[in-house]
């Protein structure tokens, strides 16, 4: 049966089985009136492990805490960890580190890098970090997506599913402790999504990864063990074993949810995604948002250019600092 993240109530010491926590976890951005309170006060156990979806209404804070939880992000109060070691607090080195060395990341742009070959890309954030890839894992890895035979195309010679998976191996590579995917099925036709889907759920069941997906798309997260739902910045609810159907009821009732909630709720802090309202400008208070991914050409160059970019396997992360 799987785990479900409630058995692994936070702050209970014992880490075992734990990829990833958090504890009171507050995000806000801006300040004053502006103030958008992206999560508040989450407290999360990701199992090591497991495939988690992270699933909720638009703005209610997915990509944030994905990124809080990979260090992509500083928090603006509460304290988060990776396995044992509580990245809040780290320094921007240290964070880079183990990023690199610890997590995994893929997005729903690739970010594979134009003029290298499909198996360079795969070990490049290894390469730039020094770090001999295990040949065995890599085979494994490499078997396991099905790329065997396209090991030395570049990424315009393969198809957006085929790049996906380059990206999927990619992540797998150093083999991580936890693997984060934003919308990875995003950019994909429902073909190709699903096989990256199939991908993500066998690194997980064959090769034993944790991966933490965020997705709008219920059928996608019918793939994984447990779906966290987000609403407000806030977990309200949890699913273990989902079904499409199911996912897809619940996140209905956050539609009525919204619809029916008092106009002056989201006075206090504003967020995109409250009383079912979703003004065009929603974004525009980002001045720097934290998606990384914003198109695949500009996130690949930008990652040739910068060692510390691709050395964190692609995350197009440069800064931490935005508010
Ligand atoms: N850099 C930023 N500056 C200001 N506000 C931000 C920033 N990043 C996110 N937000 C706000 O924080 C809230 C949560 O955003 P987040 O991107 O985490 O939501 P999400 O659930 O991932 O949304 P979506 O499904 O639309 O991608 C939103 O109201 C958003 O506008």
């Amino acid at each position: 049966m799987p785990t479900s993240a409630a058995e692994h109530a936070v702050g209970q010491g014992d880490a075992d089985g734990i990829a990833a926590r958090a504890r009171g976890l507050t995000k806000a951005y801006g300040s004053g009136e502006t103030t958008v309170l992206a999560l508040d006060s989450v407290d999360v156990a990701i199992a090591r492990g497991r495939f988690t979806a992270v699933m909720g209404p638009s703005g209610s804070g997915k990509s944030t805490l994905m990124h809080c939880l990979a260090g992509l992000d500083t928090v603006s109060a509460g304290q988060v960890w990776l396995g044992d070691t509580e990245i809040t607090g780290l320094k921007d080195r240290e964070l880079t580190r183990l990023r690199r060395d610890r997590i995994g990341f893929m997005f729903q742009s690739f970010n594979l890098i134009p003029t290298l070959s499909a198996a360079e890309n795969i070990t490049l954030p290894m390469d730039i970090a020094g770090q001999r890839p295990d040949r065995k894992w890599l085979d494994q890895v490499i078997d396991t997506l099905g790329l065997r035979d396209r090991l030395k195309h570049r990424p315009a010679q393969l198809s957006g599913g085929q790049q996906q998976r380059v990206a999927c191996a990619r992540a797998l590579a150093s083999r991580p402790e936890l693997i984060f995917a934003d919308e990875p099925t995003g950019n994909l036709d429902s073909r190709a999504g699903l096989e990256v889907l199939g991908f993500l759920r066998e690194a997980v069941d064959d090769l034993g990864q944790t991966v933490v997906m965020v997705t709008h798309d219920p059928s996608a997260a019918a793939h994984s063990d447990l779906v966290l739902f987000l609403a407000d910045g806030r977990i309200v609810d949890e699913m273990a074993r989902p079904t499409a159907e199911g996912v897809l009821e619940r996140m209905k009732r956050f539609d009525t949810v919204r619809a029916g909630s008092a106009p002056g709720d989201a006075d206090a802090h504003p967020r995109k995604g409250d009383a079912g309202v979703v003004p065009p400008q929603a974004g525009a208070d980002r001045a720097a948002p934290p998606k990384t991914d914003s198109g695949a050409d500009s996130g690949t160059d930008s990652a040739a250019d910068s060692g510390g970019v691709t050395a964190d396997g692609g995350t197009g992360h440069v800064s931490h600092d935005k508010d």
